[in-house]
């Protein structure tokens, strides 16, 4: 088949070439040249495992090229694959500026009649303005679907080739024909429905699991104030089928380029038809507030931060990613450089992009993770990267000048601290000292 695929980030990308990968022939256009000069030179814009290899492996096979005229990209292809950005505006709001800028651009340049598949995340009717632009714009037929992605950041390769679901909301026949054909060699489990249902089921699928995520948060700070362990609640929780063991892991909150845009969306989609999102509204706020118990655990250990030397290892906000869209990571060192601290940061692949964030006197960017420990007061631990798990809490201690531990991930086990002298507070499990066990508190009922 032939594709076009107009926006080379994640989601264009992996997609354009995975799809080229299956054998079909795939042209990716961005409008960012810098972008597309790099992957014409077979370098990749983004960190994402996999990738680089396919890229290469499918250029040469002459079926995926990369090029900034959307224009004559869009001849070559049966189906055009819309895959640009649809970040928040300050209401939280969906901005539909790219996607709508791009459907006009293609409205405008077709010369016959395509497909178009929405791969962004978009409100409930946005394809219904697509469809009514290309109408407005274009003689030429245009048959609209829905298809809207799941893939996570760093597995998205694998998740697109090993999708759980292809959900194709469209109206047309032929459009479900062919875009049944072009997903039929991933799955078997491919649900049509009409395009506000897909739309929707995008949103409702990451808001669900954002949900799960808060509660579980919320579930964490009661058990830190009962002395259960978290851990150990979501295991037994998550043998029930019903419940499921995924996305149960508590930590310092949901960031992402997703979760956190799409709850707010999503919140902004119910009240457009007068419906009060209460329970979303609350996983956000939980969600806003869990980041800040990673300072409020510094406080209680240190008392006052200011002037203190604070290592922060992790600044993406998942491992295998160099994304640091809504990374928890920004808001927490903001906060730790209000308090009048001073941090030394580090992250496996992620700090150039981190930078751009946050270039500040009082952040000193370090090549390894021994070097941002060395001598700092605290070491906070917000990623949980595989080079973090590594190192030993033995190790850790060592480099530190005090020896103050913030597992913001639940990395490091009992086991293993138990042979050290670190003051160590994690998430929604019992805070250790000199290698004990703080008492399990007394409950006064
Ligand atoms: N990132 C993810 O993991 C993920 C997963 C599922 C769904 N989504 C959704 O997919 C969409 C894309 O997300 P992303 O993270 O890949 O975005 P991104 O910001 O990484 O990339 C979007 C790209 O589109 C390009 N672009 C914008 N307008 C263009 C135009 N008119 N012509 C050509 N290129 C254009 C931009 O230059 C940019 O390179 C969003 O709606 C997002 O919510 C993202
Ligand atoms: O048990 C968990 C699972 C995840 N997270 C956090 O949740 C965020 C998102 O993680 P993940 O979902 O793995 O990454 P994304 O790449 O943001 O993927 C989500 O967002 C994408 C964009 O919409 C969807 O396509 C995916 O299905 C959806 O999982 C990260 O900050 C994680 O640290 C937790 O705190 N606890």
């Amino acid at each position: 088949m032939k594709l076009t695929v107009i926006g080379t980030g994640y989601v264009g990308l992996v997609s354009g070439v995975c799809f080229s990968d299956l054998g079909n022939e795939v042209v990716c256009v961005d409008k960012l040249s810098e972008k597309i000069e790099l992957l014409q030179q077979g370098e990749v814009p983004i960190y994402e495992p996999g990738l680089k290899e396919l890229i290469q492996k499918n250029t040469e096979a002459g079926r995926l090229s990369f090029t900034t005229d959307l224009s004559e990209a869009v001849q070559h292809a049966d189906i055009i694959i819309l895959a640009v950005g649809t970040p928040s505006l300050a209401n939280g709001e969906a901005d539909l500026t790219y996607i709508l800028g791009a459907a006009q651009e293609i409205a405008l340049s077709i010369k016959g009649p395509k497909i178009i598949m929405t791969k962004s995340t978009v409100p409930v009717g946005t394809n219904e303005k697509i469809e009514n632009q290309f109408k407005q714009l274009s003689v030429h037929p245009v048959a609209v679907a829905s298809v809207p992605e799941f893939l996570r950041e760093g597995s998205a390769v694998r998740d697109t080739m090993n999708p759980d679901r292809i959900v194709v909301g469209t109206e047309s026949e032929a459009a479900r024909q062919r875009i049944e054909e072009l997903h039929r060699p991933l799955t078997d489990q491919i649900l049509f429905t009409d395009v506000r249902s897909a739309e929707m089921i995008k949103y409702a699928s990451n808001a669900f699991l954002a949900t799960k995520i808060s509660f579980i948060n919320e579930i964490a700070n009661i058990c830190e104030k009962v002395g259960a362990d978290v851990t150990m609640v979501a295991e037994g929780m998550g043998y029930d089928k019903r419940i499921g063991s995924s996305f149960l892991k508590a930590g310092i909150g949901y960031g992402g380029s997703c979760f956190p845009k799409d709850t707010q969306a999503l919140i902004q989609i119910a009240g457009h038809v007068d419906y009060e999102f209460k329970l979303l509204k609350s996983v956000v706020e939980v969600n806003r507030d869990q980041r800040y118990n990673v300072i409020r655990k510094l406080e209680t250990i240190l008392d006052d931060l200011s002037g203190k030397s604070i290592a922060v290892w992790g600044l993406a906000f998942k491992p295998e990613t160099d994304d640091v869209r809504d990374s928890p990571a920004f808001e927490i060192i903001a906060s730790l450089l209000h308090c009048g601290a001073s941090v030394k940061a580090y992250d496996p692949i992620a700090t150039p992009n981190f930078r751009k964030l946050l270039d500040h006197s009082k952040v000193e960017y370090c090549s390894s993770a021994q070097e941002a420990a060395q001598n700092a007061d605290a070491l906070c631990v917000l990623t949980e990267w595989s080079e973090f798990r590594a190192v030993s809490p033995a190790m850790i201690q060592a480099w530190l000048r005090r020896p103050n531990l913030i597992d913001g991930r639940n990395m490091y086990s009992e086991e293993e601290l138990a042979n050290t002298e670190l003051i160590y507070y994690s998430v929604g499990r019992p805070n250790m000292n000199n290698g004990v066990k703080e008492q399990t508190p007394q409950l006064s009922f």
